[in-house]
């Protein structure tokens, strides 16, 4: 195994080429930690692409690929492009501005983690199984803290899940004991880049810390107090786990507001547009058409009214979503071409 391989690297490779590339493991404010298999440097993006970067998306998140230029005795490198991606997920950045936040990229398989002993939320996992396939990874639902609930409720909990999560594997795991980790483990082969995402206190964290031992963990001093004396999860990390893959942990989110999904809406939601697909007139609005194979299906109980409204509801957010970002991209492009003519008559005055 090459040392390129050791981070998740597939792709053959000329030896030059070899040499000048690095995976993200972790994102510092604008400084990033590298690893090209070998050793670890910190990185900073060079001039030129600061200048070609047009926006959040065009920047390394963890789990990227990179073109570096490696400064060895100073264990420091100049990131001077990044490599195309084969899944990124994204969501709208927390608070009131239109703005994407990569919440990781390149990941084969993403954990959507959910605990036991808190609520359950069909509309959130669906939310994530959006978001997930959306990214061009694939999803599967842990279920965490196994040992501290009882085997009457995880089954409750499954079947309900298996409703809404249609084709999606769902296991259940406890990071305290480690029973279900080789389930886990065998949607994470080796060489494979996993994500754990979820709510915060989910037990993400501590899956990362039963999967490495716990000297690890300790040696990196990665963590950090909250207020309430416990370990919480201040930023993204990737981590190299001993069956060779790489699995990125990620702090709770509050809430996964969407960025895009349109695309990954068949996939969520198969049950509702199959039945969609049945309805006697192609344009039926499942109102008070005749033949509305939608709301047959709701009146006899094969489909939940809740998750048909919820399949409505994602629709519109992702409509307005749209909206937004279109109008942003509009008055960016205003602005632009505002500056340009600015400019040119400065340049006339100036004459
Ligand atoms: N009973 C039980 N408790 C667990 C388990 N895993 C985690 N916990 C507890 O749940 C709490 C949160 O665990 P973390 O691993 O920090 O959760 P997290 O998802 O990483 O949280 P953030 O970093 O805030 O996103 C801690 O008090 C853990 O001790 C488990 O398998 N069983
Ligand atoms: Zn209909």
């Amino acid at each position: 195994m090459t040392n390129l391989e050791k981070m998740g690297w597939t792709q053959p490779i000329e030896k030059e080429e070899h040499d000048k590339l690095a995976r993200v493991i972790t994102v510092q404010k604008n400084s990033y930690r590298l690893s090209d298999g070998n050793m670890e440097f910190l990185a900073q993006v060079s001039g030129k692409y600061l200048h070609t970067a047009s926006g959040t998306l065009d920047f390394p998140a963890v789990g990227d690929w990179v073109v570096v230029e490696k400064l060895y005795d100073e264990e420091k490198a100049v990131i001077k492009e990044l490599l195309p991606r084969t899944s990124q997920f994204i969501r709208q950045a927390a608070g009131e501005r239109t703005e994407a936040q990569l919440v990781a990229a390149n990941v084969d398989t993403v954990f959507i983690v959910n605990a036991l002993d808190h609520d359950f939320n069909s509309r959130r996992i669906e939310r994530y199984i959006l978001s997930t396939y959306e990214s061009g990874a694939t999803p599967v639902i842990v279920f965490s803290k196994k040992d501290s609930c009882s085997v009457e409720r995880l089954e409750e909990v499954i079947s309900s899940t298996e409703e809404i999560a249609i084709g999606v594997p769902i296991i259940s795991v406890s990071g305290k004991t480690g029973e279900g980790l080789d389930q886990l483990l065998s949607y994470l082969p080796s060489g494979k880049t996993g994500a754990l995402l979820g709510s915060s206190g989910v037990g993400k964290s501590t899956l990362i810390n039963t999967l490495l031992g716990k000297e690890i963990q300790e040696t990196r001093g990665i963590r950090e107090d909250d207020s309430k004396g416990r370990h919480t999860t201040t930023h993204r990390e990737m981590f190299r786990i001993p069956n060779g893959a790489l699995l990125i942990d990620t702090p709770g989110m509050r809430e996964l507001q969407l960025w895009e999904g349109e695309g990954a809406m068949g996939a969520t939601f198969q049950d509702v547009e199959a039945l969609e697909e049945a309805c006697r007139f192609k344009d039926c609005q499942h109102d008070t058409e005749p033949g509305c194979r939608v709301k047959e299906a709701m009146d006899n109980g094969e489909l939940s009214i809740d998750r048909f409204q919820s399949y409505l509801k994602l629709q519109r957010e992702l409509a307005y979503e749209k909206r937004k970002q279109d109008q942003k991209a509009l008055m960016e492009e205003k602005n632009k071409w505002k500056q340009i003519s600015k400019d040119q008559k400065k340049k006339y005055r100036a004459r």
